[in-house]
């Protein structure tokens, strides 16, 4: 037999001990394997392996005390003329039991809210290098990311149940206690029954612990959606406020929690059927143990207070039975929880080869290129043969009919996405090649998706340094600002670049939001650069101050691929790419493309597609 390691048995053993091979799931098939949940759970219990044993141990100590307290006032009462020496063991006892009592309670609660962080940090940092999938089913999209609220409840749930687990020391005790004293009271009576009690309780378990991990699955799911629907609510409130929807959007809130309310109800139903039969069953195992045990009191085996004493110990057995019933489901329902949660963890692990090659350190633009790429969403084909190629340091305008797939090529080149096929290079390397962290600090982006720029800081300073690839100096940051058209505005204001952008810089107006956003890209001073409609909204004046400063020739201009419907950005770009049907159909530089009067970007021009900014 091979050595194993003890957190290798507790992994091997726990399905065993706890019963929950269920499949579970059905809706949420991204769920990976419960053996990785539980080695997920493990890990964060590891560290806290000393405070939880010492708990434990404190627990094992207290509920000795309990079960010596009835000893001890026997005592008392019988030797009253002892007196003090009694007593004063008695009291030392009970000290060391309310000793036990307060470790236990330090360790535990302590140990539940640090559990708890630990968990919820990787859970957090994991959703943040999740990468967005490809799906042409909007539940499909929605299922994969779960929303804030149903994670702190999974986080919740798993904290929740391993502290439980140190019921299992008490009901252990019981169970222990309860067996040995009652066959020490009465070993016939206790071998009639024993057997039967446990194995009822042992299938009451099982059974209990594989439903309540099938509808803890669907209940989290359809808890899920209703609490995704509030959150995207929630964060658009001005749409809901300005449309007079709340009332509607209440509504379907509550359809959708309708459907965990039936879900638990029809759980409930069979716990309530399940507890009836399980209470019948064991209040007929009593009837029939008195009636025994009155027979064995008739035929002089065994005295009444014998048979007091028996069923008083035998109620420690029936505690300790019915407390590992009540706790399987809850460790069920924990490990499920701990299931999605680690599915989480798992989706923002970067798969990468561990050799993946990264070109030289930046700020040297690079040359990109395109060739005979193909991407879809879903069955139509958004990029068929889209082909580009741009020399290091080139401006190029991307231009097209609304939808024809610019913001989608730029998502491309950011790895968003995978192609279908076709090859996209980064200064000859190919992308996928290419570290995915190593491509995100090679390109700089202002917003491509979602297209109304968030700013994420406390103050302007912070919101453009968010861009930065190091620590930003205040005058990197004025550099990019001024570069942005920003400058200007941020210092009329009184607390300059100290001043707060507000929640996801909601305090901005959506002129300024954009520059800052354009300031953003601006300081990572990135070999690429990726530009989706900066202009768009901005009056002519800041338009075209702005694309004289990030367009205008110099030596450290990063390759720029912007995607636009502002003539002013097209004319300043030193050339431009038409795309239609999914590819580059026209490419050269504006006077070129212009003077061919049947050419895609004159008809684009007639269309009134482009606007002057
Ligand atoms: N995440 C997505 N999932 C599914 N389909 C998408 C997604 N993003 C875009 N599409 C679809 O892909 C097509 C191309 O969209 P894309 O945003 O690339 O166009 P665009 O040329 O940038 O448009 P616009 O000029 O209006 O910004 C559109 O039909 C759009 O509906």
């Amino acid at each position: 037999m091979t050595a194993q390691c003890p957190k290798t048995l507790v992994l091997r053993l726990w399905p065993e001990l706890t019963w929950t091979h269920v499949g579970g799931g059905e809706r949420r098939p991204q769920h990976r394997p419960m053996h990785e949940a539980d080695a997920w759970l493990l890990r964060h219990l590891w560290p806290e392996l000393a405070p939880l044993t010492l708990g434990a141990g404190a627990l094992a100590v207290a509920s000795f005390v309990n079960f010596r307290t009835g000893a001890q006032l026997k005592q008392a009462i019988e030797s009253a003329e002892e007196g003090r020496s009694s007593a004063a063991r008695s009291l030392l006892l009970f000290g060391l039991g309310a000793l036990a009592g307060c470790v236990r309670t330090i360790s535990f609660d302590s140990t539940s809210e640090r559990l708890r962080a630990s968990m919820a940090v990787e859970v957090f940092a994991a959703r943040l290098l999740e990468e967005p999938q490809v799906s042409s089913d909007a539940s499909g999209a929605s299922q994969n990311k779960a929303s804030v609220a149903s994670m702190e409840s999974d986080v919740a749930l798993c904290a929740d149940f391993i502290l439980k687990l140190q019921n299992l020391v008490r009901y252990a005790s019981s169970i222990v206690g309860g067996t040995v004293t009652m066959f020490r009271a009465s070993w016939k009576l206790s071998a009639a029954v024993w057997p039967l009690l446990v194995t009822g309780a042992l299938h009451g378990a099982r059974a209990g612990a594989k439903r309540s991990a099938k509808s803890a699955e669907a209940l989290a799911a359809t808890r899920e959606e209703a609490s995704a629907f509030a959150e995207e609510r929630l964060q658009h409130l001005d749409l809901v406020r300005w449309f007079c929807r709340a009332e509607e959007e209440a509504q379907q809130f509550g359809k959708l929690c309708d459907a965990s309310v039936a879900i638990a109800s029809r759980s409930a139903r069979v716990r309530g059927a399940s507890h009836l039969v399980l209470d019948w069953a064991a209040k007929s195992v009593l009837l029939g143990l008195a009636s025994l045990g009155s027979q064995l009191v008739a035929r002089g085996e065994l005295t009444a207070g014998e048979l007091t004493s028996y069923f008083f110990h035998a109620s420690f057995l029936g505690l300790g039975l019915y407390g590992l019933v009540g706790l399987m489901p809850e460790v069920a329902v924990g490990r499920a929880a701990a299931r999605r949660l680690e599915s989480v963890v798992a989706a923002g692990r970067r798969k990468e080869a561990a050799d993946s090659p990264s070109l030289s350190k930046p700020p040297a633009p690079l040359p990109l290129s395109f060739e005979d790429v193909h991407f879809r969403y879903s069955e139509a084909e958004v990029l068929s043969g889209f082909s580009l190629q741009l020399a290091a340091g080139e401006t190029c305008a991307l231009v097209g009919l609304s939808g024809c797939g610019k913001t989608s090529a730029l998502r491309l080149l950011l790895r968003d996405f995978e192609t279908s096929s076709g090859k996209i290079t980064l200064g000859g390397q190919l992308l996928q090649m290419l570290d995915l962290a190593h491509v995100r600090t090679l390109i700089s982006v202002f917003p491509v998706a979602p297209q109304t720029p968030a700013l994420l800081g406390t103050s302007v300073a912070s919101a453009i340094a968010f861009g930065a690839s190091g620590e930003a100096s205040k005058e990197q940051i004025e550099a990019a600002s001024k570069a942005a058209s920003a400058h200007d505005f941020v210092k009329c204001r009184p607390q300059g670049y100290e001043t707060p952008v507000g929640r996801g810089g909601e305090l901005m107006s959506g002129g300024e939001r954009q520059r800052l956003a354009l300031a953003r890209a601006l300081i990572r001073e990135a070999p690429i650069l990726l530009l989706d409609e900066p202009t768009s909204g901005l009056d002519a004046a800041t338009a075209s101050a702005l694309a004289q400063a990030v367009l205008s020739p110099r030596p450290s201009r990063p390759t720029t691929l912007i995607a636009t419907h502002s003539l002013a950005l097209i004319r300043s770009c030193e050339t431009v790419a038409v795309v239609s049907g999914g590819r580059v159909v026209q490419r050269g530089s504006f006077s070129e493309l212009i003077t061919d009067s049947s050419g895609h970007l004159a008809q684009i021009m007639r269309s009134g597609e482009l606007e002057e900014t």
